[in-house]
């Protein structure tokens, strides 16, 4: 959504609060603005607001230039230079044209021109334009220069503040609307410099108006009504600004738009479903399309000229507001110094030439003068965004993390983790930041070091997030998690993650190349050998070995090629297919096969597999745990026992949890299994033991065994 200022302090926004917040319909959409105060009336109100909210902000850029010193200092300095000399010329050709507008008032009165004078006056003109153009010209090549040192300067800092955040903290709607107005890896677009460029701007546009004030009321003193002039020639400006204020202005104000009318989300849901290729085969497979049709058809003309998006309303609603007396004004207002030049005509006709000059001098003037006004009112207005969005670039740096780090260090003697990891749960609850249900009630388990130990369960049981909290993706709600009997959150977290492997059941494959997605398994120990065993251990060196560029290959190119009007016969490029619908499917954990490379979910599995090989296998001396979730739901039947067998193979000592719903043969092998439903932990237990109790365990168990019978 467009919006003005994009988060300021104060309570929070309630659409439902009438005493703050007024609601209008505009069509199908349901309008929530902050009512005005009373001052905000006045045109200038919400820039002076803005301009209070800006000195917070304003340490910022001093930060930002003491941080730009060392790097471009030297070329900050001269672009401000040059930027003074650039705001200044203007009032300079004003001043010869005053000149020049004299010369003619005396050859008018006296009829006698100083050549001399004349020669001066006019080469003073043409010099101030030459100096304005090359000034341009240079100060936009230093534009660029500095951008793009700003923007090399500033990548590291951005890369510094995402790499560092933990999930809860990053999945956190504020912290991310405080990154998506602060922080881009990839846009051309760059904060601090637009910020700093911004306040030049401002600066040289309040420099270039003052210096031109000056000289214009100079000039203007020695015409005759030039004042009056000045005022009319300005005036249709000055009413065109007060008429701008309609009611339903939003700039400045907090507002927030949605729409309940289910005929238009229908209508909007229908649209997308037919534009977008990830769902053309349950479209076409299903024979939707006839329906699809008549039902779209039978919506619209129900819905009729309200099935429009809100900006669609909203300027309409503006249109129509915007026609009032003041409106009608602005127009006539514009005839008026040529009505007014007329009469001063027909009253001393000797002066034709010189008001005719200072007519148009006048209009000039005043036209790149309101011009100018309006433009520092904009640039005004944007650029208290762009110093909020400097602040917060730097406020980014110091986001706290929600999962905190621990003091102590682990393991105390590295030998003994080779040997397993012993895992205690005592009183375990848990909740998903923002979620009001709980995923995990009152758990308790202990699993001895080097025991593998299964969670079963249904969907939803909260099998994954036992997982979770033990890697402390998230801390727990109440309750203790313990390893080796030491409390998780007092230990460090690097060497927490250091002493196990984890593979995820929603893992992701990192848009790098094959390589550097098994070998981010152990970055650290990562050697081609061993990234070479990892991937034959997750089954991943055939298929990929038959891609063009083997372990070379992208999963997914981070860089897209850039193409256009290419012949339909096109069909690949830069040795790649060409893509002419633009359309790809978002690469995540097994549930797709990837777009790019038309691998299938069981393949990039087995990459995820081949990763987490790298630090599970027996002979890795710091890895004491191994946290398994659905590792084989893509897998065929047999490359899944394959799997199972090589991972209690390759386990040893290792103290291993493995979440699964598909019993397989894992169970039978299981020091502990838990069975877990709705948030808790119903059965543990061996399968033996499960089996005698004859509970739900028992029960799903042999409901899947008959499957096969
Ligand atoms: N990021 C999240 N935010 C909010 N709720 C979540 C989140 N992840 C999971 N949940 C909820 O927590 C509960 C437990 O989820 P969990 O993923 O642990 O189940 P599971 O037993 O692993 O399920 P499955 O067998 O389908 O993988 C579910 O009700 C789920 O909807």
């Amino acid at each position: 959504m467009r919006a003005g200022r994009s988060s300021r302090k104060g309570p929070a926004f309630d659409p439902a609060d009438d005493e703050h917040v007024e609601h209008r319909r505009l069509g199908v959409w349901d309008l929530y603005l902050q009512r005005n105060p009373k001052l905000s009336r006045l045109p200038a109100w919400p820039k002076l607001e803005e301009s209070a909210e800006m000195i917070n902000d304003l340490p910022y850029v001093w930060r930002t230039l003491l941080d730009l010193r060392p790097i471009c200092g030297h070329l900050l300095a001269l672009y401000l230079v040059m930027m003074i000399g650039h705001s200044l010329l203007p009032a300079l050709s004003l001043w010869y044209s005053g000149q020049l507008l004299k010369i003619v008032q005396i050859a008018v009165d006296e009829r006698t021109v100083d050549r001399q004078f004349l020669f001066k006056i006019a080469g003073g003109r043409v010099a101030c334009a030459l100096a304005r153009r090359c000034l341009s010209h240079f100060m936009s090549k230093l534009f660029a220069a500095l951008n793009g040192r700003i923007r090399l300067h500033f990548s590291t800092h951005i890369f510094h503040i995402m790499a560092r955040l933990d999930v809860p903290t990053f999945e956190d709607p504020v912290v991310s609307q405080q990154l998506s107005s602060s922080v881009s890896t990839s846009s051309r677009s760059n904060v601090a410099w637009e910020a700093i460029s911004s306040l030049f701007n401002i600066g040289s546009a309040g420099l270039r108006l003052l210096a031109q004030s000056l000289v214009l009321v100079a000039v203007l003193r020695e015409q005759r009504d030039g004042f009056f002039l000045a005022f009319i020639c300005s005036a249709n400006y000055v009413i065109s600004q007060f008429n701008q204020d309609g009611e339903l202005r939003m700039g400045g104000r907090a507002w927030a738009a949605t729409t309940r009318n289910q005929d238009y989300l229908r209508i909007e849901g229908l649209k997308k479903l037919i534009s977008s290729g990830q769902h053309r085969k349950e479209l076409v497979a299903g024979g939707l399309v006839n329906f699809l049709e008549a039902e779209y058809r039978t919506l619209v003309d129900r819905l009729g000229n309200g099935a429009r998006d809100f900006w669609d309303q909203y300027e309409d609603h503006m249109t129509k507001e915007r026609i009032s007396l003041l409106s009608l004004l602005e127009l006539p207002l514009e005839e008026l110094p040529q009505i007014a030049f007329a009469l001063r005509a027909v009253q001393y006709p000797s002066s034709i030439p010189v008001s005719l000059a200072s007519l148009h001098l006048l209009q000039q003037t005043t036209t790149s003068f309101t011009m100018r006004v309006s433009n520092l009112m904009r640039q005004a207005g944007s650029l208290s965004n762009r110093l909020s969005n400097l602040r917060k670039l730097y406020e980014a740096a110091n986001i706290k993390n929600k999962v905190p780090d621990g003091t102590a260090p682990f393991p105390e003697n590295a030998q003994t983790v080779q040997h397993g990891i012993s895992l205690e749960f005592r009183n375990v609850s848990f909740r998903y930041p923002g979620s009001e249900e709980y995923a995990l009630r009152d758990v308790s388990f202990k699993a001895e070091s080097g025991q593998l130990c299964v969670i079963v369960g249904t969907n939803g049981s909260g099998k994954s997030t036992v997982l979770k909290l033990i890697a402390r993706i998230y801390d727990t709600t109440s309750g203790t998690i313990l390893i080796d009997g030491r409390d998780i959150t007092t230990l460090k977290l690097d060497d927490l993650r250091r002493a196990m492997a984890i593979l995820f059941q929603d893992y992701t494959l990192f848009p790098l190349s094959i390589y550097d997605n098994i070998a981010l398994g152990d970055p650290a120990a990562a050697t081609p050998e061993k990234v070479m065993e990892a991937a034959r251990l997750g089954g991943a060196v055939e298929f990929v070995s038959r891609l063009p560029d083997g372990f070379d290959t992208y999963v997914e190119r981070p860089v897209r090629d850039l193409y256009s009007g290419l012949p339909e016969d096109t069909k690949t490029l830069f040795g790649r297919s060409v893509n002419h619908s633009r359309l790809r499917g978002h690469m995540a954990g097994g549930r797709e096969g990837s777009g790019d490379l038309g691998l299938s979910g069981g393949q990039l599995q087995r990459l995820a597999v081949a990763r987490t090989f790298m630090r599970s296998s027996v002979s890795e001396p710091t890895v004491g745990l191994l946290l398994f979730d659905e590792p084989s739901a893509s897998l065929d039947p047999k490359a899944e026992q394959d799997l199972f067998a090589r991972l209690r193979e390759l386990r040893g000592n290792k103290t291993m949890v493995f979440s699964t719903h598909r019993f397989g043969n894992l169970t039978r092998h299981a020091d502990l299994i838990m069975y877990m439903n709705d948030a808790l932990v119903l059965e543990t237990g061996t399968h033996e033991e499960l089996l005698k109790r004859d509970g739900d365990y028992a029960r799903l168990w042999r409901m899947q065994a008959e499957a096969f019978l």
